[in-house]
């Protein structure tokens, strides 16, 4: 493409996304076992995918776009040449982008070696570093391929490869026209959480919710979507078998919130989160301060479990909070 024509692309406003989701590590991985993909989680979730997407004139047969072999496989895959050669199209509204996060990838490496807090004149964080991204990156791998099996035209993109950066752990220099130029070219780009350089610490952890408020700002959605493992926010962890979900949370322009549904006793605004030793972006808590950052931009945020009816209502962008069959939490702005 010629230089010119690229600029000029990468300044025009993008088409606008309709939906930015998180497939967080607690979703799709299995977080106590090291590097073990949740392989149904991770399969119904790009199923379900796809299904948002569908334009209404999907072909009934998916075209497979990971052409790999795979350990084990005993043949070449089969590429359905002809196949694809007729078709008019994908059928696909594939104006997404996909995050992901590290789960039972990337969190073990980093916090056993502290790449989250910097350091990078120390051997161990400098090893932790490559350790780590070595994890993301192969997760990511796999997640592009899982799409793809689904017939989503998806594309990795690497935060620390395009050059973001942090200071003090807050997004400092975020060049995003890799992804502006792939949804252009009706690509779904899929980042993740990453180890990157940091002005202040030398290096940090950069979570996957941060990237995703990082890119709401800049790409407007319609909405945003975190899949995880649980149904949403509860008021205190949900292993308390007391726990009640939140439904409905609404954000002020001050970025003070209060819940709306349930009304809890007391008036309670309080939740108590309780984050795991390994998880060196902060969990649950990250998620609901990003998610209110995003709520405050005027972008409705749904926080669900993965592999449920409410995940795909939630991908479709078809949530009502107040109706009594949605199980999930919805985030968005008092105004
Ligand atoms: N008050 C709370 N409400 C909801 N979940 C909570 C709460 N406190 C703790 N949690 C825990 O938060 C976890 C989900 O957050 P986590 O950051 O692990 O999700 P994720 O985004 O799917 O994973 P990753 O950060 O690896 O991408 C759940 O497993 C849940 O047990
Ligand atoms: C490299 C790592 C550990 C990325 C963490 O991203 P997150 O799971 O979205 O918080």
């Amino acid at each position: 493409m010629a230089e010119a024509a690229r600029k000029q692309r990468s300044a025009a406003a993008p088409r606008p996304v309709r939906c930015i989701v998180k497939l967080g590590g607690a979703a799709i991985t299995n977080k106590g076992e090291l590097e073990s993909i949740d392989e149904e989680s991770l399969r119904s979730a790009c199923a379900q995918l796809r299904r948002a997407m569908s334009d209404g004139t999907s072909p009934e047969k998916v075209m497979g776009m990971d052409w790999s072999r795979r350990p084990g496989d005993p043949a070449d895959p089969v590429v359905d040449a002809e196949g694809f050669a007729g078709m008019a199209g994908l059928g696909l509204d594939s104006n997404f982008v996909v995050v992901h996060g590290a789960g039972s990838f990337g969190h073990f490496q980093a916090s056993r070696s502290g790449v989250h807090k910097g350091g990078l004149h120390s051997t161990l964080v400098k090893a932790g570093f490559v350790a780590t991204r070595i994890s993301v990156t192969s997760l990511n791998q796999e997640i592009v391929r899982a799409l793809a099996r689904e017939g989503i035209p998806s594309v990795g993109i690497s935060p620390f490869a395009c050059g973001w950066s942090t200071r003090q752990r807050n997004v400092e220099s975020a060049d995003a026209s890799q992804i502006i130029e792939s949804l252009h070219a009706g690509f779904v780009p899929v980042l993740h959480g990453d180890a990157v350089l940091d002005e202040l610490l030398d290096c940090t952890i950069l979570s996957g919710d941060v990237i995703i408020r990082h890119l709401a700002q800049l790409l407007s959605p319609k909405y945003v979507v975190f899949l995880t493992d649980v149904h949403g926010v509860y008021d205190r962890p949900p292993t308390d078998p007391n726990a009640v979900l939140l439904k409905e949370i609404e954000v002020d322009d001050n970025g003070g919130w209060s819940i709306v549904k349930p009304a809890l006793q007391g008036n309670r605004n309080g939740v108590e989160i309780s984050v795991a030793a390994h998880d060196t972006t902060g969990g649950m808590e990250t998620k609901i301060l990003e998610a209110a950052a995003i709520a405050r931009l005027g972008v409705d945020v749904y926080i669900t479990k993965v592999d449920t009816e409410h995940s795909l209502r939630a991908l479709k962008g078809d949530v009502n909070a107040s109706s009594d069959d949605w199980l999930g939490t919805v985030i968005r702005s008092a105004k």
